[in-house]
């Protein structure tokens, strides 16, 4: 589903290459996440598949085709939910479909009804992001990266910003909704406990300029609950990968 081909990518203001010859596969249907310090180059990889950055050399291929001159591969959900306040919720979900053009007024609010329902928001339709709990916003958010209509979807950081419990809610919720329709995502975390509770596969940044990403199974079946990070190999993944991010931290 995406394929990362020897990518090279350096910021105009920086005299390196912060992404150096850097090559991975996800499959369709997996659920990924990336792990690594702050500030190594997470985003940075998610601008270049959304065509925000432009690589200096290798190649990006959603679906096996190259990215280049293409629109719509892929659902992007930043850490701030970034809803326009003066628009109300649906109005939010339709943004993609009218930056699309391709379906009527009366299409693009029944496919955002459609949606809200789907992520348990029915009836808040006509409110404003601000009348919202932050779960509430993240869900709405993640409801308009769905309404994109991608298969691939980008996920940086979501939860960052929510206090623990509606955190922990929301990681089971997005669980719940991958397992249902089994998109495509790449998720950025800080939080090793919720890479490994939510994907098949973590990514860790091991180094800057990124040339590699460790690639780590979770050995864990879906569906999954709460109770399989206590399981001993879930344990030893969270330590062993914990002990990895500190020695890249180490002063
Ligand atoms: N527009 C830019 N110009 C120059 N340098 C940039 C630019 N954007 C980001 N950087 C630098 O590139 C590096 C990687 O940034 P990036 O946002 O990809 O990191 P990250 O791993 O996602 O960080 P965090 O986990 O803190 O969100 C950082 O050192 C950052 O300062």
């Amino acid at each position: 589903m995406l394929e990362f081909q020897k990518v090279v990518f350096q910021y105009d203001s920086e005299d390196f290459n912060i992404i150096n010859g850097l090559s991975f596969q996800i499959e369709k249907g997996e659920f990924v996440s990336v792990i690594g310090p702050s500030g190594c180059g997470k985003s940075t990889i998610f601008r270049l598949v959304g065509q925000l950055l432009t690589r200096k050399a290798g190649e990006i291929l959603v679906g096996g085709e190259r990215i280049d001159g293409r629109r719509g591969y892929c659902g992007y959900m930043p850490q701030r939910d970034l809803l326009f306040p003066w628009r109300t919720v649906r109005d939010n979900l339709c943004l993609p479909m009218e930056v699309r053009g391709d379906v009527s007024r009366a299409e693009m609010d029944r496919r955002a009804e459609e949606t809200l329902a789907h992520v348990g928001l029915s009836g808040w339709g006509d409110k404003r992001p601000d009348e919202l709990s932050g779960g509430m916003r993240q869900r709405a958010a993640f409801a308009r990266t769905l309404l994109t209509g991608s298969e691939l979807l980008l996920l940086d950081e979501p939860f960052s910003a929510l206090d623990f419990l509606t955190r922990i809610t929301m990681q089971e919720w997005l669980l719940g909704q991958w397992e249902n329709d089994h998109k495509t995502v790449l998720f950025i975390t800080h939080d090793v406990e919720e890479a490994i509770f939510l994907s098949g596969r973590v990514l860790v940044v091991e180094e800057t300029p990124i040339c590699r990403l460790a690639s780590f199974e979770v050995p864990a079946p879906y569906p999954r609950t709460r109770a399989c990070l206590t399981e001993p190999r879930m344990l030893a993944l969270r330590e062993r990968l914990i002990g990895m991010l500190r020695r890249e931290v180490a002063v």
